[in-house]
């Protein structure tokens, strides 16, 4: 009676009693780790998630929502597929609770996302590999740029931008980055990296105004690991003009293999455990029917529980199953199986800044403005978009941006880079933090003041518009680190606490005081904008100083663009770590995690397109070990 299509499930009570794996969390790595697994059609695996497969069920009506790329934003409108928890109060942005945001439905944030398809740069995955073998030699580590790309190509399904828009709008790209249509080993495609059949033309003049910027590069591909300013694609299907996502791109692969199932509505409490071998999950219904509450399955795995609920939940399934802070899960109640200091510490987003700028000049049509002042182009947007899904409603966010590395954006790169590597380092996290974490802190800062003069990683992000006000800054490498703790006080029942820490390392202050100063000089002071004669609205002419900014910031920012990572990070154990070079938590058998939380620092770029690349490099990992000539650490 629950098994409502094929190998999907409404209850756990219904699953097998054991799988070869099962994969905690069905959401963009959970997903792609369950299809690669289950290709050979041998081995089972039974993937457990939270929220529902969309539009099959009544309470969830619809997934319209899920699939509009118009505005970027739909999928975000229906609250229903979302977890909103509000974080602690940001003492440093005056108690200020922030919404943090994930995605909850089969598929995860990739439903949800804003669908922008960047990767970053060299340098980020190259630290990766560094925490592990400081010996700089870049290929000392499969963690590497080098060791990834396969992954990037593996991961999603380039399909150009037409060449009608190509052309008019200057788009530059190269397909040796990615990889193509029918490249998967059975000749479907996965997740693609599609392109809008329109762009509009003030994003190009936008662009090359950087030009007017001593030392600003252009780069010729989103995809090439350089800081710059480039074009990049959007997570969309490019013939349905509809939102490519881990649930079309791998549930939908997978989901008429025998040996895959997933089970929805269902919440993995804890792994259970023979020792510290991992022996199964124990799952909970969401929303429990009468008499359901207290039942708890149990449900058996041979080989491993891949954990892949993303950054904010990653850590409350493994801190609620006794791995964790010891204190912590003491005073929560919660026996410690493996003392492990590192889990849930480390959180890390990136932050959003507000500045704000408006051109009283801008003359160039039709721009996103004339969407509501001109009705003729209005119209023509909806005839375009009705008749065969063409036009600026095949637009999401848009498909332009700089990322530029610190020493083009600010004059005292260098000071700040010295700064922060003789900074006590302890200072800027909780006190009591154990010994490990903190060594991995300070790992992890010294390695970020190394790029903070060096324009391998970029820090500013601008995202160009095409219109008359600017968009959005992001700090792509912000210094603080916050925490995601289970609530001690009813550890199983409540979410996890967030605390983003946010400015609790006072050198941010001064790194996103430089990114707003550069974008006043991209609109204020740039021969190619002159034209369009900008005024600043905010943060406004009265704000220079550092103080003055630090009290502008603590007003104005968010903490977040919904890029939870960290909490469960890939270090070595003696810098904090939760999971090794192989994604297996330290003191375990058979478990890894396999998400946004591995990431032991945020990479230049949004983070959807990292974890699609991490989790193939995972099942990879999984299935034949790590690469050869590799030894761990
Ligand atoms: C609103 C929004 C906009 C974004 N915009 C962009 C963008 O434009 N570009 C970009 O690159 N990135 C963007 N991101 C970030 C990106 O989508 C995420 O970093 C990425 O999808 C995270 O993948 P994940 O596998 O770590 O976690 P998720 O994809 O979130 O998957 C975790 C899954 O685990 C499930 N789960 C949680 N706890 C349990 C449990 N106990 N038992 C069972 N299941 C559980 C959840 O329901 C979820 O399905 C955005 C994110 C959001 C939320």
């Amino acid at each position: 009676r629950t098994h409502s299509a094929g190998n999907l499930f409404l209850h756990a009570r219904d699953v097998d009693e054991q799988y070869d794996y099962i994969v905690v969390g069905g959401g963009t790595a959970g997903l792609t780790v369950a299809d690669r697994l289950t290709e050979d059609g041998e081995t089972t695996v039974l993937v457990v998630e939270y929220g529902e497969l969309s539009a099959l069920t009544t309470r969830l009506g619809s997934d319209d929502s899920i699939k509009t790329v118009t505005g970027g934003f739909a999928g975000i409108s229906d609250p229903s597929h979302l977890f909103t928890i509000q974080s602690l109060p940001q003492t440093n942005l005056a108690n200020r609770t922030i919404a943090v945001v994930a995605g909850k439905v089969v598929g995860g944030s990739s439903a949800v996302n804003a669908m922008m398809t960047i990767r970053g740069t060299v340098d980020d995955y190259t630290r990766w590999g560094q925490f592990f073998h400081d010996d700089d030699d870049d290929e000392s580590s499969h963690w590497s740029w080098d060791g990834l790309l396969p992954y990037f190509k593996r991961a999603l399904t380039f399909a150009p931008p037409g060449e009608a828009v190509t052309k008019e709008a200057g788009i530059t790209f190269d397909t040796a980055f990615w990889g193509t249509a029918g490249n998967d080993t059975d000749g479907t495609t996965p997740v693609y990296a599609g392109w809008p059949s329109f762009q509009y033309p003030g994003t190009t003049a936008q662009i090359e105004a950087f030009r007017g910027i001593d030392g600003v590069p252009f780069v010729n591909d989103s995809g090439a690991g350089e800081a710059g300013v480039y074009w990049y694609p959007t997570f969309m299907d490019p013939t349905l003009v509809e939102r490519s996502y881990a649930r079309t791109g791998h549930h939908d692969r997978a989901a008429n293999r025998e040996n895959y199932h997933l089970v929805t509505g269902s919440r993995v409490l804890r792994v259970v455990f023979d020792g510290t071998t991992a022996t199964g999950v124990a799952v909970v219904p969401v929303s429990p029917e009468d008499g359901d509450e207290a039942t708890e399955t149990i449900v058996g795995v041979r080989k491993e529980v891949i954990i892949a609920a993303g950054g904010i939940h990653s850590p409350q399934v493994l801190q609620l199953s006794g791995i964790g802070p010891r204190e912590l899960l003491e005073s929560a109640g919660i026996t410690t199986l493996v003392d492990l200091p590192g889990v849930g510490q480390n959180f890390q987003d990136h932050p959003i800044l507000r500045p704000a700028f408006t051109y009283n000049n801008f003359p160039i049509h039709p721009n996103p403005q004339d969407l509501i002042l001109d009705a003729n182009f209005s119209a023509w947007t909806d005839t375009l978009w009705n008749t065969n899904r063409t036009g600026p409603k095949s637009l999401a966010t848009g498909n332009a941006a700089a990322w530029l590395p610190f020493p083009i954006i600010s004059p005292r790169a260098l000071n700040l880079s010295d700064a922060l590597t003789t900074q006590n380092h302890s200072l800027s996290l909780p006190p009591n933090t154990h010994p490990t974490v903190l060594a991995g802190y300070r790992a992890q800062m010294l390695s970020l003041a190394s790029a903070l003069a060096s324009n391998g990683t970029a820090f500013y992000n601008l995202i160009l518009t095409g219109g008359a006000t600017n968009g959005i800054v992001v700090d792509l490498h912000p210094l603080s680190r916050g925490t995601v703790n289970i609530n001690t006080t009813d550890p199983f029942h409540t979410s996890p606490v967030v605390d983003y820490r946010a400015l609790s390392n006072p050198l941010d202050v001064a790194i996103m005081a430089d990114l707003i100063r550069f974008t006043r000089r991209y609109h204020l002071s740039n021969p190619l904008t002159a034209d369009w004669n900008a005024t600043e609205v905010s943060p406004g002419e009265a704000t220079q100083t550092d103080e003055e900014f630090e009290t502008y910031f603590a007003e104005s920012i968010s903490p977040s663009e919904y890029h939870p990572s960290g909490t469960c990070a890939m270090l070595p154990r003696e810098l904090g770590g939760v999971v090794d070079e192989e994604l297996k938590v330290y003191g375990l058998e058979g478990v890894r995690v396999v998400d946004a939380s591995v990431f032991p620092t945020l990479v230049g770029g949004n983070t959807c397109q990292p974890v699609y690349a991490v989790a193939e490099k995972a099942a990879d990992l999984i299935r034949f070990g790590p690469p050869e000539g590799y030894e761990r650490a």
